[in-house]
């Protein structure tokens, strides 16, 4: 569905590249946490994706097209199955809340009877029901998120961008905002979050692709968010006597330590999380929706199942999603987004 192959992002005008050999595949459902330090080329990488950026070398192809070939005409086509969240909403500061969602709607073409019943399927789905007539100002920044990413799903695209969509959120508001982000990518759309919160990163146990200084160094099925990758694993039976089981206890010490400095200030998030955990009745998460078309069916990544204990923080309990009915929102086959997913959609006026 996403495909890098040894793509390098170099800038006009610097001298390091941002990108450097990355090569990554996403399939078809998968959730995806890009992590690493700032300005290793997280949102580079979003960038090449909705081919706001292309590659200096290497090979960027999203839903079957080769985005270096594709023509320029075509690019807000090709962006129509692609959302995009980021850190600091983008709303329209004096559009109301159905004119923010409706406002996507409206660019591309879609009919005034459309728009009056999408858009309150998304904002119903984000849970802002009942705020359709707000202005942003009069919304808290979780509330705004929402809108944001009702706007971002509303014509159901396959592939969620999300840039730091907690970034500006206190914690238990992002614990909010990750749910919904969950809760959508159960239904079937591709996620792809780059983040700093590492809690989330932790207790999601997701696939994590990091990257630093442009390289990507570490793509880990059910991941945490410090990279704990090259850390031995030491097991009690590959050690024996009592010196190599205090060696092994000491090593495990530091462990901890180092996930705990890691962790930072996000262990009240962490806190956050693992109360939700601990009231939520919802049942376990739904799996992912079937592969419609080619595609390679979702990697195991996007099981329930935690990775093996290598990261620090391995023992928690990953986040638990309601089942979510992606015929609540059922915009995709009015749209012409449903069943031709690597077929260009054409205008719709
Ligand atoms: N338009 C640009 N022109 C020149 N250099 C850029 C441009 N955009 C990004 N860079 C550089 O590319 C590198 C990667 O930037 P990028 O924004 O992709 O990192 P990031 O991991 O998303 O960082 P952050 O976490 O701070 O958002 C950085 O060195 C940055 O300065």
């Amino acid at each position: 569905m996403i495909r890098f192959e040894n793509v390098t992002k170099r800038y006009r005008g610097t001298k390091r590249p941002a990108l450097s050999g990355v090569d990554f595949e996403v399939q078809r459902g998968d959730f995806v946490f890009l992590v690493g330090t700032s300005g290793s080329g997280k949102s580079s990488c979003l960038r090449l994706i909705l081919r706001e950026e292309i590659p200096t070398s290497g090979r960027v192809a999203v839903l079957g097209r080769d985005l270096r070939t594709l023509a320029n005409r075509k690019v807000p086509y090709f962006r129509r199955n692609i959302g995009s969240v980021f850190q600091d909403f983008r709303l329209l500061p004096s559009k109301t809340v159905f004119q923010n969602v409706a406002f996507s709607l409206q660019v591309i073409g879609a009919s005034r009877g459309f728009i009056q019943q999408a858009v309150p399927e998304a904002l119903a789905l984000v849970g802002l029901e009942g705020k359709e007539k707000r202005l942003p100002h009069e919304l808290s920044g979780g509330e705004q998120q929402r809108v944001a990413i009702a706007r971002a799903i509303v014509n159901r695209p396959q592939v969620l961008l999300a840039d730091e969509p907690t970034g500006n959120l206190d914690p238990a508001t992002s614990t909010d905002i990750m749910q919904l982000l969950a809760r959508i990518n159960a239904g079937g759309t591709t996620v792809l979050m780059a983040t700093h919160e590492a809690a989330f990163v932790d207790q999601m146990q997701r696939r994590v692709i990091e990257l630093r200084n442009g390289e990507m160094v570490r793509d880990e099925v059910g991941g945490g968010y410090g990279d704990t990758s090259h850390v031995p694993i030491l097991t009690p039976e590959a050690i024996r006597g009592a010196a190599a089981s205090a060696a092994l206890t000491a090593v495990l010490e530091v462990q901890r330590e180092t996930a705990a400095a890691i962790s930072g200030d996000s262990l009240a998030a962490a806190a956050v999380i693992a109360a939700a955990i601990e009231t939520s009745d919802a049942p376990a998460p739904a799996p992912v929706a079937p592969a419609a078309d080619d595609s390679a069916p979702a990697e195991a990544s996007d099981s329930a199942e935690p990775a093996a204990d290598h990261t620090a923080t391995g023992a928690q309990q990953p986040i638990v999603l309601p089942e979510v009915d992606i015929a609540e929102i059922g915009v995709a086959g009015r749209l012409g987004l449903e069943s031709n997913d690597d077929e260009e959609v054409g205008p719709t006026s």
